[in-house]
């Protein structure tokens, strides 16, 4: 199993480009089921859940083609396959989000049910009842989702808490349903304006992607089309922690700095100076200690539970207390026991943890237990004093491309040990 050993103690400095976003990508690959023409999807992230995306659509018959370094050529004219299987799905919960593409331009699908992963059980109720909603007719059967519908037809969902993947979902299945969906309390993720802008590209008639009430007319059919995928705001605000942690002063480029207001928001507060450009951020610390700053989650746009594990790494190390509140996933702390190994001091009671911020920290072992949970262990490694060595870091390579070499260059003494 692979690991990352981590010598501590270096301020990053210099320039690191930002990869297209895991939680667009996914989408609009996913989305490219819904016509008949080849899309081309650009600034595609090299990630082990592309790959797997890949794999799934692959393995639905879809012909894929890795045009160059960064884009994918979509092909589901050659779909054959209308299934999702559980050793593909159980790896990437992500998967769900072929359901409604498959759904709208098939009439039928069958998806593995995702199950629980480490942050929660993460159920996909609203989708079903979404789909629903739509006229489908859903089954549970045998741990697979059956989802069919001679013909989707529009209608007003009132979502009962904004979803990201749900509203992604229903927006593509409702695309080519008969009439008008309305979907109320939608998600309002830059990641869901991005499949909707992708999907209005291809022909679809969507309004209020961005707000909480997303309309959608029903088209005909759909043409594939070329896009370019938006920057990921999750892997800017990680390389922007780790240069806070570590006292240094960096660029992140092509980037989109109008989609982290609350993360550069926080980043201020704990002292970091920022410069913003059209597509990039630079963040210097000049040497000092961030200041502990309380986190609060909460749907866009408020602060992203994506960027909690790594401001509540950023408080171990922090002049100060700080407490950090989980209001999403209901078990996302599962950095904490991993962090306390490196002598971080953090209480848990419920869905707050009140961290002490520690002039140092001393490297371990650790255990990565998800994604972002692995990316707050790397951040503190790269403060820790002495060797810090992280195992099964497979989960990071979900969604940070390269991210060994991006720290390297940045001056980091890290490295993956390969067994
Ligand atoms: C691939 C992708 O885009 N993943 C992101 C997406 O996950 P994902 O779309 O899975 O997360 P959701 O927005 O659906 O989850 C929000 C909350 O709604 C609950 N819920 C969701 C669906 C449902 O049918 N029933 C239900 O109760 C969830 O358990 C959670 O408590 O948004 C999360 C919240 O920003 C991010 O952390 C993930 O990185
Ligand atoms: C939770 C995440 O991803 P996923 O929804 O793909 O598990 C994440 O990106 O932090």
């Amino acid at each position: 199993m692979n690991k990352l050993m981590i010598r501590g103690g270096k301020p990053l400095t210099g320039d690191v480009r930002i990869s297209g976003a895991k939680n667009a990508v996914l989408p609009i690959m996913a989305a490219g089921l819904l016509c008949e023409t080849p899309c081309v999807i650009e600034n595609v992230p090299h990630l082990q859940d592309v790959t797997t995306m890949m794999e799934l659509l692959g393995g639905m018959g879809a012909t894929l083609t890795i045009s160059d370094k960064m884009s994918v050529e979509i092909d589901a004219s050659t779909v054959n396959k209308l299934i999702a299987p559980y050793d593909l799905v159980c790896t990437m919960r992500a998967s769900i989000l072929v359901l409604g593409p498959m759904l709208a331009r098939f009439g039928r699908a069958q998806v593995s049910l995702p199950g629980g992963c480490a942050i929660g059980s993460r159920p996909v109720d609203i989708h079903l009842h979404g789909l629903m909603s739509l006229g489908a007719d859903v089954k549970v059967e045998n741990g697979y989702i059956t989802a069919e519908a001679k013909e989707l037809v529009g209608a007003r969902i009132v979502m009962e808490q904004a979803t990201v993947t749900g509203t992604e979902n229903l927006m593509m299945a409702a695309v080519l349903a008969r009439g008008e969906t309305v979907l109320e309390n939608a998600a309002r993720e830059p990641e869901v304006v991005d499949l909707a802008q992708f999907l209005i590209q291809m022909g679809a008639d969507i309004r209020g992607a961005g707000t909480d009430v997303i309309t959608i007319r029903g088209v005909k059919s759909l043409r594939g089309v070329q896009y370019r995928v938006l920057p990921d705001r999750i892997e800017t605000g990680t390389y922007l922690v780790a240069a806070a942690m570590t006292g240094g002063k960096i660029r992140v480029r092509d980037t989109n700095p109008r989609l982290l207001d609350a993360v550069l928001a926080k980043l201020r507060e704990a002292g970091a100076s920022l410069t913003l450009g059209e597509d990039w951020i630079e963040l210097d610390m000049t040497g000092r200690r961030p200041l502990a700053v309380n986190i609060r989650t909460a749907p866009h746009p408020g602060f992203p539970t994506d960027m909690q594990a790594q401001f509540l790494a950023m408080n171990c190390i922090a002049e100060g207390t700080a407490t950090v509140v989980e209001t999403i996933f209901e078990n996302r702390f599962m950095h904490v026991h991993e962090l306390m190994r490196i002598g971080a001091d953090i209480h848990v009671e419920g869905n707050t943890a009140v961290v002490r911020g520690l002039p140092e920290l001393k490297g371990a072992q650790m255990m990565a237990t998800d994604l972002r949970a692995s990316a707050s262990l790397v951040l503190a490694g790269l403060v820790a004093d002495g060797e810090t060595v992280i195992n099964r870091i497979y989960h990071i390579d979900r969604g940070y491309e390269s991210i060994e070499e991006k720290l390297s260059k940045l001056g980091a003494n890290i490295q993956r040990i390969t067994q």
